[in-house]
């Protein structure tokens, strides 16, 4: 009786909250002028924390556990395990107060089984939905994020309760460097790289071990590989929690942030040794819709895109914001591997400044005057086109 009563006091409260949270939410709204949107209502967010065998990440985990926050968080260790069924922890911090439950993940992992494992460990965890409002999944030192972040991004299944919120990867400051520029012997990507390609956030953590220098070298590769994440020096992974969680780094409403972040991106020398590099270019004019998909996917899934040594190129992810023909608002275009999505944001173009698309590649093989001339030349109609086109004519009567 104490229980039934104690959880409709729980779900009372959490109503009146969740009401409270959506009245200031429209009171923002408003206030804005109809630039943004409201948020995505009660989707509960997930925050991928990524990195290499031993950076940080549980220890990031458990501070963002135990920091003083109002959040409930559900935790998902996504380890390898032995055996063919594994269980894993699932934390929720409660208050300050934590207590675990045993979520069953067959076969253990979530990134290799991908979509079978993990959806009955998502769909385990909203059974138990009212008992937390954040989501952090921890994969393991070796996994792709990539595979995970699919997953929770485009999945309709998933999409009605959850979002993927953003990827940190946590980098450890003595042997990241070495890790990034290990040599894989079948020319692949090796996993460490590929994690600070995808992140939103990268974590340089255990500051604490190594001199300004070697620290510099360090933050020089990863920027030198992804020019669009946060890069944040920490020691003990403590880091501001409003720097990591909450980002809404998959979404429309991160058009806004991307916009600034965009316009001030600085121009990185690649590294001759660093085979993945972020690539960025701008592109006055509107883009043809069909034509920008086309563009997207003869890059994503045709891979049929090449630079001057007639290398495919390789894009791990993809971020921009575009102007439509016709369409008022920025759209913004969010890729991880093979997979893309447009949505357009809550913010207009201004009638007296030029509309331009903004592109950000991050990936292996690009060439960024290839890639600016194609999209020029493919998706672009711009004002110079049809005045040529009108001349000719002229010319031809
Ligand atoms: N010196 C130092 N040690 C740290 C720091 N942060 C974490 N550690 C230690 O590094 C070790 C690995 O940390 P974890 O948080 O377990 O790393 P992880 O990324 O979760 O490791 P795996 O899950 O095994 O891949 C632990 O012994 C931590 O106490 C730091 O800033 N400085
Ligand atoms: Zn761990």
């Amino acid at each position: 009786m104490v229980v039934v009563l104690e959880n409709t006091i729980k779900k009372w409260e959490k109503y009146l909250e969740r009401t409270f949270k959506e009245l200031v939410c429209k009171i923002t709204a408003k206030r804005r002028e109809q630039e943004e949107k409201p948020g995505p209502g009660a989707k509960i967010p997930v925050t991928i924390i990524t990195g290499y065998l031993g950076a940080g990440k549980t220890t990031l985990l458990n501070y963002i556990l135990t920091e003083q926050h109002s959040k409930r968080v559900a935790v998902i260790l996504n380890e390898f395990g032995e055996g063919s069924a594994v269980e894993k922890s699932l934390a929720v911090s409660q208050g300050g107060e934590l207590y675990e439950e045993w979520l069953e993940l067959r076969n253990g992992c979530l990134c290799c089984s991908v979509k079978d494992n993990g959806l009955r460990a998502i769909e385990n965890l909203m059974q138990k939905k009212g008992k937390f409002d954040y989501i952090l999944l921890e994969t393991t030192g070796l996994a792709d994020p990539g595979a995970v972040a699919s997953m929770f991004w485009i999945d309709d299944e998933l999409g009605v309760d959850i979002y993927l919120d953003g990827i940190i990867t946590v980098v450890d400051s003595k042997y990241g460097l070495k890790h990034l520029t290990e040599e894989k012997p079948d020319g692949l990507i090796n996993e460490a790289s590929r994690q600070v390609a995808l992140a939103d956030i990268i974590l340089i953590n255990k500051t604490d071990l190594v001199s300004e220098e070697d620290l510099n070298k360090l933050r020089t590769t990863i920027r030198s590989i992804n020019g669009l994440g946060k890069i944040l020096e920490t020691q003990r992974s403590r880091v501001d929690l409003s720097n990591v969680l909450d980002l809404h780094a998959f979404d429309s409403l991160s058009g806004i942030s991307l916009q600034k972040k965009l316009q001030h991106l600085p121009t990185i020398q690649p590294h001759l040794d660093q085979s993945i590099i972020t690539v960025t270019f701008e592109v006055p004019g509107n883009a043809k819709e069909e034509s920008l998909n086309e563009f997207i996917q003869n890059l994503l899934w045709e891979k049929n895109v090449r630079n001057k040594d007639d290398d495919c190129m390789e894009v791990i992810r993809l971020k921009g914001l575009v102007s439509i023909k016709d369409k008022p608002q920025q759209v913004i275009v969010q890729g991880v591997y093979e997979l893309y999505d447009l949505e357009e944001t809550p913010v207009s173009w201004r009638d007296d400044t030029e509309r331009t698309n903004r592109l950000v590649l991050i990936g292996r093989n690009l060439d960024k005057d290839i890639l600016k001339q194609l999209f020029i030349t493919t998706v672009t109609e711009t004002e110079k086109q049809w005045t040529t086109y009108f001349k000719e004519d002229q010319v031809y009567l």
